[in-house]
């Protein structure tokens, strides 16, 4: 949605809607057995636990697939879809200001994506008609090239390749054809849609807007860690998946940075969410990250009282209300004193003093007292670790295909000599430094390629020895000896 036209405290989605997209998904029978029930309704929630979050923090140690870049696009129509590449679009399911975007079934994984398509003609023709009429006695382009809409999607584009966590949505695959008007972004599809539709009458309880909230604070440490502002945040950016857990979502206006954090200047984002020191002068620069912390509170307050803190349908008293009003608790529902207190230090007017995500992290309200923490940033942020199980089946990790070809060799010649290394030099090696050579005779009888490789993977990480060479024997003459 864009900020030039909307406050943002309206429900944007005008689409199928959460409930009704995850039954959409369920009833296409294509893989009914790996997708989301049918009832996937707000209240069909699983319960979220402190050990699922350990669990989930666990799987995303594996790292995802790189985002796929093909620019080769074919396109045909169908009956009841549109056929593009390997994917099935079929219907809409949500609408963003640069374009539409389309379940899709990849018929390769089969599974299903959300498939956002922007016309670049389009956007190309948005632009041109603003630079065709500049502001009167401006001298400088209205229109800077970082804010054009076809580059801030390539921007977002650039941004959403590098990530890969649990709380942000992934990008799984860019069709970007340039003979074709059509780029697609292949989205992970994240069922539930967004987590709120502001204003509501039901907002959230105490409980399920923590663990909401949790989410937020790990994907913005992320982010920001990554050196990345969103920018952004709000409830119809944050996505929620199967798993109960949200995901943020939208990289359309968000920056990178260098340094400690980024300065910013200029507005950007949803006006209702916007933190008074954007609202100054463009000269005027503001830190990035403090923005996104007071975007994350009008998001809590919203996820509570179902409302924006502050709200006005004209712009100018919407920005003098964020400024100048103080935050006003209704009196129903009743929220503890401690999540006043969070809202309350992350609406403060002054960057300078507001709340930091660190501080936020361990505030009594979003850890339970300190019953309840959350992981450290080194354990969720940096980058991804093998798994115990990984390196138990590292047989599965092989990851070049000269060790296919070494692993082959031996299996064929059953042995653990080098295949790379052709005879005379080894001979010539063998006869010039006896000394350095190590040969090991290990009883095989017949022995299975993933046992061999197996063993050679922890026997060559063990050993460790420049031109040691491991050669085996048959059983049979083994056990003569
Ligand atoms: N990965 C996804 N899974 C499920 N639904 C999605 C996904 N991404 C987007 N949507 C749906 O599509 C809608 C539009 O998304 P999109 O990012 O294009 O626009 P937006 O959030 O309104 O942002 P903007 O207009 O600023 O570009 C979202 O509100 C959501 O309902």
């Amino acid at each position: 949605m864009s900020a030039d036209t909307d406050p943002g405290c309206g429900a944007d989605m005008d689409s199928e809607s959460p409930g009704e997209l995850a039954d959409l998904v369920a009833a296409i029978n294509i893989t009914a057995n790996r997708l989301t029930p049918p009832n996937g309704h707000r209240t069909q929630r699983p319960p979220l636990t402190h050990s699922y979050r350990k669990m989930s923090l666990q799987e995303r140690r594996i790292a995802r697939q790189p985002t796929i870049e093909t620019k080769r696009v074919s396109i045909t129509d169908a009956e009841d879809f549109v056929q593009l590449n390997q994917y099935k679009l079929k219907n809409e399911i949500g609408k963003g200001s640069y374009g539409v975007v389309k379940l899709a079934y990849n018929e390769d994984s089969e599974e299903f994506y959300a498939m956002k398509v922007v016309s670049k003609k389009k956007l190309m023709k948005r632009c041109g008609f603003i630079r065709r009429f500049p502001s009167q006695g401006s001298q400088q382009d209205p229109y800077p090239k970082a804010v054009l809409p076809l580059d801030s999607v390539y921007k977002e584009i650039a941004i959403l390749k590098k990530l890969d966590h649990n709380n942000v949505v992934k990008l799984v695959e860019v069709l970007d054809d340039p003979h074709e008007d059509g780029l697609h972004m292949a989205f992970e599809l994240v069922t539930k849609g967004p987590v709120m539709e502001v204003p509501t009458d039901n907002p959230f309880t105490e409980e399920q807007a923590r663990l909401h909230f949790r989410d937020v604070v790990l994907g913005i440490e992320y982010l920001h860690y990554h050196k990345i502002i969103h920018r952004d945040i709000k409830p119809s950016n944050l996505l929620l998946g199967d798993d109960g857990h949200v995901k943020i979502a939208d990289f359309g206006v968000s920056r990178e940075f260098e340094g400690t954090d980024a300065l910013l200047s200029g507005t950007a984002g949803t006006p209702a969410f916007m933190a008074p020191e954007t609202m100054t002068d463009h000269e005027k620069t503001f830190s990035g990250k403090a923005s996104d912390l007071w975007a994350m509170g009008i998001t809590l307050y919203c996820f509570v009282f179902g409302k924006c803190p502050f709200y006005d349908e004209y712009i100018v008293s919407l920005h003098t209300k964020i400024k100048k009003d103080s935050v006003v608790f209704p009196e129903m529902p009743t929220i503890s004193n401690d999540l006043k207190d969070l809202i309350v230090k992350m609406l403060d007017k002054n960057p300078e003093t507001r709340i930091t995500l660190p501080e936020v992290k361990v505030h009594p309200w979003v850890t339970e007292n300190g019953t309840n923490p959350l992981p450290l940033e080194e354990e969720h942020c940096t980058a991804l670790e093998l798994t115990e199980e990984e390196v138990k089946n590292s047989i599965k990790l092989i990851p070049s295909l000269s060790t296919v070809i070494l692993v082959k060799s031996m299996l064929r010649k059953r042995s653990f000599s080098n295949p790379f290394e052709c005879q005379a030099r080894r001979a010539e090696r063998s006869m010039s430094a006896p000394g350095g050579l190590l040969t090991l005779c290990i009883p095989v009888s017949s022995p299975s390629e993933s046992a061999i490789a197996q063993w050679f993977s922890t026997f060559h990480t063990r050993l460790d020895l420049p031109g040691a060479t491991v050669g085996t024997r048959p059983r049979s003459s083994s056990n003569q000896e």
